[in-house]
């Protein structure tokens, strides 16, 4: 596994969080707060190279040295549906941020994503993007929205996922060489249904509540 790009978060908070998320009968109420706990501690590393510049300002004994993080703010790019419920967690340390949203429903049968919705804020090309989704299995999804987000311009791409299937860091890789992901936990593999093992199971009905049907 070491040739996999990827910068897993192994703070104790994080490793503690993720595993109450594990457990066989985590709440819903449960399961969405430490969705969110966990997106804002990845959020902040995630966020560490930030550029900074200086500049003059007024402080209560005089002139002094500020500091400001350059350019454009964030966007923030949640994969519906899951990736919403990640999207307040990374709101409380970037409040100014943009939100962009990208739809995919990943197909039970071929584990292909299918897009069903796309809107994004302007000036993409000028703005760092922090696409969130709680799951990376195949590594589909993935790859579907940074080609998104590439087609509109952007070129300073970092996904947030809180558990990651090395098929599909692999995957998003060797598409994407210049995209940092960046994950709470590495796991060991797919199932035969495309599921995280150990994963979360479907972290999407868990986060919203379990879908009527599936379409
Ligand atoms: O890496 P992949 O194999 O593409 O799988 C990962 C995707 O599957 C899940 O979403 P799902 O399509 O189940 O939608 P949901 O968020 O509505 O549950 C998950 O939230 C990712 O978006
Ligand atoms: O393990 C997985 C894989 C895809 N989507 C999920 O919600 N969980
Ligand atoms: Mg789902």
């Amino acid at each position: 596994m070491s040739d996999l790009k990827i910068t897993v978060i192994d703070h104790p908070l994080v490793r503690h969080k993720l595993s109450l998320m594990r457990e066989k009968d985590c709440s819903t109420y449960k399961f969405r707060t430490l969705t969110k706990e966990l997106a804002r501690l990845m959020a902040y590393e995630a966020s560490r190279d930030f550029e900074i510049e200086t500049f003059p300002m007024e402080g209560w004994c005089g002139e002094i040295i500020g500091e400001q993080i350059i350019g454009k703010t964030a966007t923030i790019v949640p994969i519906l549906r899951a990736g919403i419920g990640m999207l307040d967690g990374v709101l409380d340390l970037i409040p100014t941020a943009k939100i962009s949203v990208v739809g995919l429903q990943r197909d039970e049968e071929t584990l292909q994503p299918v897009p069903f919705f796309e809107k994004f804020v302007s000036h993409m090309d000028k703005r760092p993007a922090l696409i969130i989704d709680p799951m990376l299995a195949t590594g589909g999804s993935m790859v579907a929205t940074i080609e998104m987000l590439k087609k509109n311009g952007c070129t300073n791409i970092k996904a947030l996922v809180l558990v990651a299937a090395p098929e599909g860091v692999r995957v998003v890789n060797e598409a994407h060489p210049d995209v940092t992901i960046y994950t709470a936990a590495l796991d060991s593999h797919l199932d035969e249904h495309g599921y995280i093992i150990p994963g979360l199971g479907d972290a999407g009905d868990k986060i919203f509540g379990k879908q009527l049907f599936n379409k």
